[in-house]
């Protein structure tokens, strides 16, 4: 299958798979080409200021609405929402995963979500939920849409090949994708087995943050971002489909394929984006600078300069600064931090946060690089060092992240994680030069 994508971000695109599908010149003619329903996807209120105004034209086999049953609830016991306080009795604390399995039993996408945080409220559109996604199944009359926020998919291992009614994404460990609040689509695997993270953004949509005094070039560039081309399924054959609305699942049979858009028009729609296009910008001279230096997407809360969340990576990169712990600093922070591993290592912990794997550090919980990071780190030659074959990433976010039970219980939450600081033992010895023995 060949996929095609159109560059740019937030664009107004447009786009059809049969010529003349496309209406031109107005949006809802009286009688659309090739017998389409002509039908509005709005992602933002009809009178939101131009900037953050964002609609879809989409022309279909049929509308939406012609769904066969009424919405029925379902379970989905695992994907939680928030709020969903008080799931368990774990204490507080800085906490780490291993890689949750990939099940053996046969999981779809859907099925093999598992949420490990949830911050903020769906009722109040404003916060996130973070999940681990495993699945050894492709979805085939399955399909899905999320009333409750957009969904950034962070695949770890295995590609993903994501139909949407606006076109197919083909996403591969390294690359990530946004699936709009309410787009249908479902998830096939390319190859085998898959696992990813994906933070369900429940607030205002993730936007690339302004860059001051760095330009108009570098970190992720608009024209990184890719948005598929118009696809369509005629498949006249049963299908469910699945809404989460309200951390609430509901389903309805359809007798045939929703993915039957032909062509569309628009800004609003999904979209990915290759990790390896970042462009970092940092400290050529000495210190560490924040880690917003690494912020790929950003989605405002209304509060200027304070994220509902902030999808923050840790890419290959060269770190030259002088006379400087070059590490992140030990530090507490207002945000809560939720980290996955890609690949490689993370320059903060030399063992314990494998690719896979997890890690909390919750709103003003103290941490910072392991004993045997910081040693290295203190002694180190400071002569250029390239950080390779490596890739990590933040979902950070203002609100507290409330664990679930899952995550909690979970048998790859690791007991000893605080045990990595036990060794930053005291170097105050009363002289100037302390103790750096
Ligand atoms: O805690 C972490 O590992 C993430 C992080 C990285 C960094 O370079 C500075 C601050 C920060 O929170
Ligand atoms: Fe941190």
């Amino acid at each position: 299958m060949t996929v095609r994508y159109m560059p740019g971000f937030g664009n107004d695109f447009e786009t059809e798979s049969l010529p003349g599908a496309l209406p031109q010149g107005q949006n809802s003619p009286q009688r659309p080409a090739y017998g389409l329903y002509a039908e509005q996807l709005s992602g933002s209120p009809f009178t939101a200021p131009r900037g953050t105004n964002e609609r879809s034209w989409l022309y279909r086999i049929r509308p939406s609405v012609r769904h066969t049953s009424r919405f029925k609830p379902v379970e989905y016991a695992r994907w939680k929402s928030a709020p969903n306080l008080d799931d368990h009795e774990l204490s507080l604390g800085q906490l780490r995963w291993d890689p949750i399995p990939i099940p053996n039993e046969e999981t779809d996408f859907l099925a093999g979500i598992r949420t490990m945080t949830t911050a903020g409220d769906t009722q109040g559109q404003s916060g996130m939920a973070a999940h681990i996604y495993v699945a050894n199944a492709s979805m085939v009359d399955d399909h899905f849409f999320n009333a409750d926020g957009e969904l950034l998919i962070v695949p770890q291992e295995g590609g993903i090949r994501v139909m949407t009614e606006m076109g197919i994404m083909e996403v591969t460990p390294g690359e990530i994708c946004i699936v709009p609040r309410g787009m249908i689509f479902k998830v096939e695997l390319m190859d085998g087995p898959v696992r990813g993270y994906i933070c369900e953004n429940y607030g205002a949509k993730f936007t690339l943050p302004d860059r001051g005094p760095i330009g108009a070039n570098c970190l992720a560039n608009p024209r990184d971002f890719k948005t598929p081309v118009a696809w369509y399924e005629e498949k006249e054959t049963p299908c469910r489909l699945t809404v989460k609305w309200c951390g609430r699942f509901y389903r309805t049979e359809i007798d045939h394929s929703p993915l039957d858009v032909v062509a569309w028009h628009g800004n609003y729609s999904p979209y990915k984006y290759d990790l390896s296009t970042f462009s970092p910008v940092g400290a050529i001279l000495f210190d560490h600078p924040d880690p917003s230096i690494f912020t790929v997407l950003t989605a405002p809360s209304g509060e200027e300069g304070t994220a509902n969340v902030d999808f923050v990576i840790f890419p290959p990169r060269w770190l030259v600064a002088e006379h400087t712990f070059r590490p992140p600093w030990y530090h507490r922070n207002i945000m809560s931090e939720f980290m996955g591993l890609i690949k490689g290592q993370y320059d903060a912990k030399e063992a314990g946060f494998v690719p896979g794997g997890i890690s909390l550090h919750n709103m003003m919980l103290p941490h910072g690089p392991d004993a045997t990071g910081f040693e290295k780190a203190t002694k180190a030659e400071l002569k250029p060092v390239k950080l390779d074959d490596t890739m990590a990433f933040m979902f950070e976010t203002r609100f507290p992240q409330n664990l679930t039970r899952f995550a909690a219980e979970s048998e790859a939450l690791q007991d000893d994680y605080i045990d990595c600081w036990t060794g930053l033992r005291k170097r105050f010895n009363g002289t100037p030069e302390g103790d750096w023995s």
